[in-house]
């Protein structure tokens, strides 16, 4: 009972935002109605449809030719009604479906972007696993099913509204007789119906429970897999040039091993399910005879035989209706794995919102052109100390190189200041209305036209084709402003090397005021790194730049220098290097 509370709370978190509060909601509603009312009108259309055969036998049987002719006239109505509603009710629900989606699937996006959570989720190895399926496919399914299941259960209950009035007047006028004693009493029919329902949908529960996990774990073990593939497309390079084809077949071998696994544990545990699911459901069909076997042969059931037959029919709609969860049990369970995986989602993103409000390192802006580190301790995901920093300043228009072994911990100093890093204590503050750059050593290239490459994230209508030609002599990629309009996945197409200098043309046109490299350069042979950084200091004068790098070449472009020195329990701080050489 705790559980089907808690899933309906999760129904109702999941969908109450797009039917309560979206600017949706009214053509939801008004599609949602409409389809109620084709639902009746097939319900209507099939119980007529059921007398209609009645009347054409009849029809034969009497040699009626004017009943016949009205009664063929009258099919072609229900069949065109039927026909009809047909259409135009998966027109609807498909309708429906697609704006749900699409409503859902951004805010979900908006979630997973926002305050960048998808980063959060990732580096601190959250137990959401593939987000991207579940926005991609969960919420799909999580549609499908909601619509599938309320609409069967709303014309379960109307068929059971109908029925459950004759058979509580069947109740009071067909005794029960057994063991030569009358057990009725008012309304024992629907009891009886009530108690049955409620003892298969239990047992079934019992059995198919395991489903829920074992459906939630599919999702992960297919998506996984889907993700080990795409890794692949992504590194075949490297792949092929290791020779690495043999390991990787392994692995996926692996992930599939435990898809296939998965998959024998589902269609086991759902046979065992659909085993006592149907055995139980064809008994429903004669519970009511059996019981009332007795009273019927003791001759003591007035309309005899037929009214035997009406009770079967009334009870056996109402036991449909109160036995809905478990017929549907299989469905009702996969449909639950795919809830939960939403709602881990959702907990996920909240969680990774709290880690940012919970954050002790405090950023505030302030009026001075410089970014001062009073003091910071930054950690792991995991809370451990990685780095410090106490009173370090970086001034306007300062060239400042940071150095440290590897591992030390200069990226995350970047990302600290970047605002992406929550974990630790500290205070910063930072200029306000500065521009902002960090260019990283393996630059992100999103698959699409080259010219959107170089000035992404901005549109690149944000700079004139003139200044986007200029940025790309400028890095000494000047071949490639004819193929500004191609599509490609760049990343896979330019060179390392090449990539890097697409990055400098990107904040050549962005020209912010601090401009922060980590080891941006670092794929370039010496020469064309000192060339790039000639010009890059020549255009930005202006500009902060912080770069990351461990070439001593390095050193000559920058006016000092920051040293990651470790402690001796095994973390780094950031000092001031008094040696450094001027440019
Ligand atoms: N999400 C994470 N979870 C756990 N450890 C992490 C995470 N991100 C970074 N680290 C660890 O933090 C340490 C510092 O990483 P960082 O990338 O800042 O080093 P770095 O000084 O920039 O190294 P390099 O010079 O090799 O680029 C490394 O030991 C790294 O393994």
């Amino acid at each position: 009972m705790r559980n089907l509370i808690k899933t309906v709370k999760q129904i109702g978190r999941l969908s109450a935002p797009y039917w309560i509060r979206s600017e949706d909601r009214a053509k939801a509603w008004l599609l949602i109605l409409a389809d109620v009312a084709l639902m009746v009108l097939v319900v209507m259309a099939n119980v007529r449809y059921n007398k209609w055969f009645l009347d054409w036998t009849n029809a034969f049987m009497l040699s009626n030719y004017a009943l016949w002719k009205q009664q063929l006239v009258l099919f072609l109505a229900i069949a065109a009604a039927l026909t009809l509603s047909a259409g135009l009710k998966a027109y609807i629900e498909g309708w429906l479906t697609v704006s749900w989606r699409n409503w859902m699937t951004s805010r979900y996006l908006d979630d997973w972007m926002n305050n960048h959570n998808h980063y959060r989720l990732q580096i601190t190895g959250n137990s959401t696993d593939n987000p991207d399926q579940r926005i991609q496919e969960d919420i799909n399914l999580f549609i499908t099913n909601f619509i599938t299941y309320t609409l069967q259960l709303i014309q379960q209950i109307i068929m059971f509204a109908i029925f459950l009035m004759i058979l509580w007047d069947l109740s009071s006028a067909i005794p029960l007789f057994l063991g030569g004693t009358d057990w009725s009493f008012p309304g024992y029919f629907i009891v009886i119906a009530l108690v049955w329902a409620f003892l298969t949908t239990f047992i079934v529960h019992k059995v198919g429970r395991r489903l829920v996990k074992l459906n939630y774990n599919q999702q992960r073990y297919e998506a996984d897999f889907r993700f080990s593939l795409v890794r692949v497309r992504e590194n075949s390079e490297q792949i092929s040039l290791l020779r690495g084809e043999d390991v990787e077949h392994e692995s996926l071998m692996v992930r599939l091993g435990d898809v296939i696994a998965n998959t024998f544990r589902v269609v086991s545990r759902m046979m065992k399910t659909l085993l006592w699911n149907t055995g139980l459901s064809m008994l429903n069909g004669l519970v009511i005879s059996v019981l009332l076997g007795p009273s019927y042969f003791a001759g003591s059931i007035p309309g005899g035989y037929g009214a035997i037959m009406q009770i079967s029919q009334a009870f056996q709609t109402v036991l449909t209706a109160f036995t809905f969860f478990q017929t549907s049990y299989v469905g009702l369970a996969t449909w639950k794995a795919v809830i939960n995986r939403l709602s881990d989602f959702l907990d996920s993103s909240r969680h990774s919102e709290e880690i940012l409000a919970n954050s002790e390192i405090n950023i505030t802006k302030h009026a001075l052109d410089e970014i001062r580190v009073d003091r910071l301790d930054a950690n792991l995901p995991t809370g451990q100390l990685q780095i410090s920093a106490k009173d370090m300043v970086i001034k306007h228009g300062e060239k400042v190189l940071v150095k440290g072994k590897t591992g030390a911990g200069k990226t995350t100093l970047f990302r600290v200041i970047a605002d992406i890093w929550p974990f630790g204590q500290g205070s910063l503050r930072m200029p306000e209305d500065k521009k902002i750059m960090v260019l990283p050593q393996q630059p992100y290239l999103p698959i699409g036209r080259l010219v959107d490459a170089i000035c992404y994230p901005e549109p690149a209508e944000k700079y004139s084709r003139p200044a986007i030609e200029q940025a790309l002599r400028d890095v000494d990629l000047e071949k490639f402003v004819p193929r500004l309009d191609e599509v490609a996945h760049w990343n896979h197409l330019l060179s390392g090397g090449e990539q890097q200098r697409v990055a400098v043309a990107r904040a050549l046109l962005y020209n912010p005021d601090y401009l922060f490299f980590d080891e941006a350069t670092a794929s370039m042979d010496e020469p064309s790194e000192e060339v790039l950084y000639t010009m890059l200091l020549d255009r930005m004068k202006d500009a902060t730049i912080v770069s990351i790098g461990h070439r001593s070449s390095l050193q000559k472009f920058h006016d000092r220098t920051i040293v990651a020195e470790q402690q001796p329990g095994g973390t780094y701080r950031f000092v001031e290097e008094q040696a450094a050489l001027k440019y």
